[in-house]
């Protein structure tokens, strides 16, 4: 089931978006540390089978982008996802 207007407006801190897809850039100190972060989010991808639709590496920034495929939407699986990503970038 896709997200009510009520839980867009508190999704995981830092993330923001709409039935197209949910959204945070990460500030990292510096490009390989974006890049290793960027591969530990690849990585927890597919330990849950559940991926990115966009991950973008640019200069000391990475992108994420989740929207879940085959519910055409922004899901619970997206939010769950956003969470464990905001955790993988704060250890
Ligand atoms: C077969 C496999 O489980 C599916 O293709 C998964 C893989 N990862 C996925 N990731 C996302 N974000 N949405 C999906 O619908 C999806 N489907």
């Amino acid at each position: 089931m896709t997200l009510s207007p009520e839980e867009f407006s508190s999704l995981p801190s830092g993330w923001s978006g709409d039935a197209s897809g949910i959204s945070r850039e990460f500030s990292c100190s510096s490009y390989a540390a974006g890049v290793a972060f960027a591969l530990r989010v690849a990585l927890l991808a597919e330990k849950r089978d559940h991926h990115p639709d966009a991950l973008t590496i640019a200069w000391k920034k990475v992108r994420v982008t989740f929207v879940t495929h085959s519910a055409g939407g922004v899901t619970n699986l997206d939010v769950r996802a956003a969470l464990e990503v905001n955790a993988l970038f704060d250890e």
